[in-house]
């Protein structure tokens, strides 16, 4: 067997986000979210499932953190629900809610559990949805008030801030897709969105270069990795193509300053145009602290004329899939970060993202979800690969700590190395908890 082993100033962690495990929607003064409104309209969750009470972190973080503490990890990504802190987007602020976090975060600090905080997780505050959502720029200003607030209030407690997760999953998967709330399928719509979240992710940035806080800001975008089919020009653009919707429309400006003209055109072709306000790409184009990585999964993808939006189809080449049928594709995940150290150099990355969707039940008090441990084993080797390749890797946070609201699929998919039970909340430490565990006090794994 081979050892796979890490830098031992590698940090490891365990992600989730707020309206996915908190629960507790109208306590405390928290206003709704996009996601309540969804997540309530018939066929659009699973089940009809929502977040009134998800996994009731609201009340049971302190059981969750000494799950953290015990499993050792030494950093923990969370969101924080804007409409717990500006119940209507914005103006009055609700202090039970600032409480909250600073109860929890003061409950992590004092475990030895760094907080890395996600100011946008998806739950947009209807109020301001019912004003036009991240459509209307006085969203992305009211992300950068809501953003400066937490800046100044959680200083000295928060030192690594995420503003906006998964951009392309916020405009294009919400907007054009339509599958995650608001659930509207209009590809100019998304674009104008995808354009107005990077502009709120960067004057959150200048806000928080503006207060002079200490620590660290990011966003943190996903990427597939996708493979040519053969390599025919034509598999090689639409590749390129399918690629460039998650890497470089989202990566380009931030780190380059400007979109990707072959996108550009791309969109243009289909009727799609950008409008850019003077400073807006100054906004975006700052310079930031690190970037989060949310890596999952690739596909194999060939040109098909006048298919989908980019003339171009997945190809099932038989590769192992997971229990959300999503392909098991570990070689992507170097790919992927090999890429963004060619294109953008060496940024500081943090795994922000990383797990799968297995649904092994308790029996006799115990989850065996060997699938999981391979998943992470193979993901985990890529991932020693990168680094050795000289990608500047900082951390590995898996998604996620415990079973949770998967979204549109609701209850229904298990991403957790905690075992949920969402009747009784109970909480059941999984095989992989107990490997990923050893794999952080080892700092390696026997693969
Ligand atoms: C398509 O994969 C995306 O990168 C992605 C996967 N995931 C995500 N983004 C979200 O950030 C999480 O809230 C999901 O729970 C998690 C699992 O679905």
């Amino acid at each position: 067997m081979a050892i796979i082993e890490f830098p031992k100033d590698i940090r490891w962690g365990a992600a989730t986000a707020a309206y996915q495990i908190e629960g507790a929607a109208t306590k405390d003064g928290r206003g709704l979210s996009i996601w309540d409104t969804f997540s309530k309209t018939p066929g659009k969750v699973l089940n009809g499932d929502n977040g009134d009470i998800a996994c009731d972190s609201y009340h049971r973080y302190e059981e969750d953190i000494e799950l953290m503490k015990e499993l050792g990890i030494d950093i923990y990504r969370f969101s924080v629900s804007w409409p717990r802190i500006f119940p209507t987007g914005t103006g009055e602020v609700n202090q039970s809610g600032l409480q909250y976090y600073h109860d929890f975060v003061d409950a992590l600090l004092a475990n030895g559990i760094e907080p890395m905080c996600t100011l946008y997780h998806w739950d947009l505050p209807q109020a301001l949805q019912d004003k036009g959502g991240w459509e209307n720029r006085e969203t992305v200003d009211a992300f950068a008030e809501y953003s400066d607030l937490m800046f100044k209030e959680f200083d000295g407690k928060i030192k690594k801030w995420i503003t906006i997760n998964e951009p392309w999953c916020v405009s294009f998967l919400s907007n054009f897709i339509g599958i995650h709330a608001p659930g509207y399928q209009n590809l100019q719509l998304a674009t104008t969105i995808s354009h107005h979240l990077l502009l709120a992710h960067g004057k959150a940035v200048t806000k928080f270069r503006e207060s002079g806080l200490t620590g660290e800001i990011g966003y943190a975008p996903n990427l597939e990795w996708n493979e040519p089919y053969s390599n025919k020009q034509e598999d090689i653009d639409a590749c390129n193509r399918g690629m460039g919707w998650f890497i470089e429309w989202f990566f380009d400006p931030v780190f380059k300053g400007s979109y990707p003209q072959f996108m550009l055109d791309w969109f243009e072709k289909k009727g799609v145009t950008l409008s850019i306000q003077d400073g807006d790409m100054a906004f975006i184009h700052q310079p930031i602290d690190f970037v989060g990585i949310n890596y999952y999964t690739g596909s194999v993808v060939r040109y098909k004329e006048n298919h989908e939006l980019f003339d171009n189809e997945k190809v099932d080449i038989g590769y192992e899939k997971t229990d959300f049928d999503w392909n098991i594709y570990p070689e992507g995940f170097y790919k992927a970060l090999s890429k963004l150290k060619d294109q953008y150099g060496q940024i500081p990355i943090y795994i922000t993202e990383n797990g799968a969707c297995y649904n092994d039940g308790v029996e006799n008090g115990r989850v065996k979800d060997q699938r999981r441990i391979d998943y992470l084993k193979q993901h985990l080797t890529s991932l020693s690969r990168a680094i050795d390749s000289g990608v500047n890797i900082k951390g590995y946070l898996t998604w996620s700590l415990l079973d949770n609201f998967e979204w549109a699929e609701g209850y229904d998919k298990r991403f957790g190395i905690i075992h949920v039970d969402f009747n009784t909340l109970e909480r059941t430490k999984k095989d992989s908890y107990y490997w990923y565990k050893q794999t952080i006090k080892n700092g390696w794994f026997d693969m």
